[in-house]
């Protein structure tokens, strides 16, 4: 299914960020964000996922079929590597859980509690998670980050994989992922502030 969106119109704290956004995605597809800090790609990419409500606009292709990663990896440090993948396989109805300890080089680490893990292991456990829920349309906010080299290759390669089984990806990044994918820069979008009143002005000056 594609996911469309248009002339949508955002807000962050109360304040207009983004306006007019329209953007489209194919199955096998993958769009890259860009943008200075603060234009509002993390805004864009939680309303997408449905973790907030858009001022205006319309979003068709969402819903369940998104997995979203944010900036908090979710992960449960209690539980070892492996118990958070087959939780988080449980909650989706998703897949197997080897392919995707394969995938990020974690089998090593299965039986490890993930609150013992490194920044970036834990990061590579929270994108390995996207593997064992089954949905089609990856969200993903700067999913590199804390990644060193091989790790960042080895999100590219589950990104191609993904793409190649029909799945689509919506990702915000300031690195270049080697990827086949288009790319939107947000900056056109940027909400312009209305003019104040002339008697706002007075009253802010009261
Ligand atoms: N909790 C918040 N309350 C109010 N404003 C916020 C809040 N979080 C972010 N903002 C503001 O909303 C705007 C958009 O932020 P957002 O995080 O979407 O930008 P971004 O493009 O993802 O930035 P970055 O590249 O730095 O991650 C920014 O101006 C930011 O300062």
């Amino acid at each position: 299914m594609r996911l469309e969106v248009s002339d949508l119109a955002i807000a962050r704290g109360g304040i207009p960020v983004l306006e007019g956004v329209a953007l489209a995605l194919d199955p096998g597809a993958a769009l890259v964000l860009r943008g200075p800090n603060g234009i509002g790609k993390t805004t864009l990419l939680r309303t997408i996922a449905g973790l907030q409500p858009p001022l205006a606009g319309r979003i068709a292709g969402g819903g369940e079929r998104i997995a979203y990663a944010g900036h908090a990896d979710g992960i449960k440090p209690t539980l070892t590597v492996a118990e958070n993948l087959s939780f988080w396989a449980r909650v989706f109805g998703g897949g197997a859980i080897a392919p995707a300890l394969d995938a990020y080089a974690l089998s090593d680490l299965a039986a490890r509690p993930a609150g013992a893990l490194s920044a970036g292991q834990k990061r590579r456990l929270g994108l390995a998670r996207l593997l064992v829920t089954g949905r089609e349309l990856w969200i993903l906010d700067e999913p590199t980050v804390s990644l060193d080299t091989a790790a960042v290759g080895m999100f590219a390669d589950a990104v191609r994989g993904h793409l190649g089984r029909g799945g689509s990806a919506l990702i915000a990044t300031h690195i270049d992922l080697g990827l086949e994918a288009g790319a939107l820069d947000l900056t056109p979008f940027r909400a312009v502030p209305a003019p104040l009143a002339a008697d706002d002005f007075d009253r802010a000056f009261a």
